[in-house]
């Protein structure tokens, strides 16, 4: 059980790359195994969700190396189509699982995936989908089973613009018979990515990135080299820790494009925003103003995962800011975290009411989920004093090796390795 000492107080400054989407990377892995071959995956980064995923290929009978950023995924030597209970546990992105193996070898057993406990996270679209595209589930003892001789396509519309739904229908209907037309999809930059990965392996893929995505079923699909994209999360979580600190940073490998309604939100609280093709120029020399509304929502709109991050920002901007978070209805457990640093946030069912106080002093706190845990962090980077946030492995599953990433940048951190 790690965790991060925080002298806070640093101005951030210099240069940093952001490494590969966790969330890209993993719907990417296991598309792989869709392919007859070995396919070789580039920025993948080095994270406990991808060391998860790892394992379960491996588990599955595939065979996986990693070198450095390098992981490669051979999945011809498959027997097993069963997805142990305790590896579904450890992560949402174990139901990546169900659509490839579905289509591929015509059966796959699973059971409820884990994850950030944000909300309650059911899997029915994906099933409902699969059960779509012919597929016969059967729910016992805990575990889900699916069987199909060959999935037909067909028309499916989400009930909601599931990200998970949306790739996980994606790989099932690579394969499938006929064609899968998609409606009410997500739109969000990792669907593209997916998408694009399927179709350098001969996937037939239009709309990824619209609301409504066509599949036309291929009979086999190809290996290959592919570069995953820049993690938009991470960039948006060291803006905005520039943001809440002050100081002067660059950051390289990033597609501003993909921060829109962040970057608008930040400009409107007073920070200085400069975007190039692949970089990000951050600079905070004036005080922070509160922002009236974000709401989160799916992509285009405002990210979930930055929610978080963006109101330890606001708990220092002067006036009211107000965040509601639309997407999961568990969510603001960084409140009382941030709270017993000193920051004067009021929820109201799903809205926060964040008014700014002029600082935030350091306390012991503890991550519940990934990106309360980043907003801890960020919060301990403008904080007086010391803030000690425990439970580092929930931060570990989407940023890699944070402290050193913002040591780089002059701030004091610390991570102490504890046995238990
Ligand atoms: C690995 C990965 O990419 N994780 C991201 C993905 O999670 P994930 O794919 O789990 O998120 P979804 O887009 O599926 O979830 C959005 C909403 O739909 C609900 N829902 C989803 C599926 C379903 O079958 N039934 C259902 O009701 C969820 O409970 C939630 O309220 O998108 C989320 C929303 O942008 C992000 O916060 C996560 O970081
Ligand atoms: C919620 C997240 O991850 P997961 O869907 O893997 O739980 C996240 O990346 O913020």
């Amino acid at each position: 059980m790690d965790t991060l000492a925080i002298e806070g107080g640093k101005l951030l400054q210099g240069t940093v790359r952001v490494h590969g989407a966790k969330n890209a990377a993993l719907p990417i892995m296991a598309a792989t195994l869709l392919a007859d071959g070995e396919c070789i995956l580039e920025d993948v980064p080095d994270l406990k969700d991808i060391d998860v995923m790892m394992e379960i290929l491996s588990s599955l009978g595939a065979v996986t190396t990693r070198s450095d950023a390098i992981v490669t995924v051979d999945a011809t030597t498959i027997h097993q189509h069963l997805v142990q209970d305790e590896m579904m546990r450890k992560m949402r992105s174990s139901i990546f699982l169900m659509g490839p193996l579905l289509s591929k070898f015509g059966q796959v057993r699973i059971s409820k995936p884990g994850g950030c406990t944000i909300g309650t996270r059911p899997i029915d679209f994906h099933l409902k989908g699969m059960k779509a595209l012919g597929a016969e589930i059967i729910e016992a003892n805990g575990y889900v089973e699916c069987r199909a001789k060959r999935l037909q396509g067909n028309h499916i519309y989400l009930d909601y613009p599931s990200v998970g739904a949306t790739e996980n229908l994606m790989m099932a209907a690579a394969l499938a018979e006929g064609t899968t037309i998609i409606g009410n999809a997500a739109r969000e930059p990792e669907i593209v990515d997916l998408a694009n990965f399927l179709r350098s392996m001969g996937a037939s893929i239009s709309g990824a990135g619209e609301d409504t995505i066509v599949i036309e079923g291929v009979d086999t699909l190809q290996p290959v080299n592919y570069r995953i994209i820049p993690d938009r999360i991470v960039a948006g979580t060291l803006v905005l820790a520039v943001a809440a600190t002050g100081g002067d940073v660059e950051l390289q490998n990033v597609r501003p494009q993909h921060l829109g309604v962040v970057l608008t939100k930040l400009r409107e609280a007073g920070v200085e925003i400069r975007t190039y093709m692949d970089r990000i120029l951050i600079r905070r020399r004036r005080p922070l103003t509160a922002i009236d509304r974000i709401q989160t929502a799916p992509y285009p709109g405002f990210p979930t995962d930055l929610q978080a991050p963006f109101m330890a920002v606001l708990t220092l901007a002067k006036g009211t800011s107000v965040i509601s978070e639309t997407v999961f209805e568990e969510r603001f457990k960084h409140v009382s975290e941030l709270q017993r640093m000193g920051a004067n946030i009021k929820v109201d069912l799903r809205t926060a009411f964040v008014q700014g106080v002029s600082k935030l002093t350091g306390a012991s706190v503890a991550a519940t989920d990934l990106r309360a845990g980043a907003a801890l962090v960020i919060a301990g980077l403008a904080a007086e004093g010391t803030t000690i946030v425990e439970q580092v492995h929930h931060i570990d599953r989407g940023y890699q090796q944070i402290e050193q990433v913002l040591q780089s940048l002059g701030a004091s951190i610390q991570r102490t390795y504890r046995k238990w």
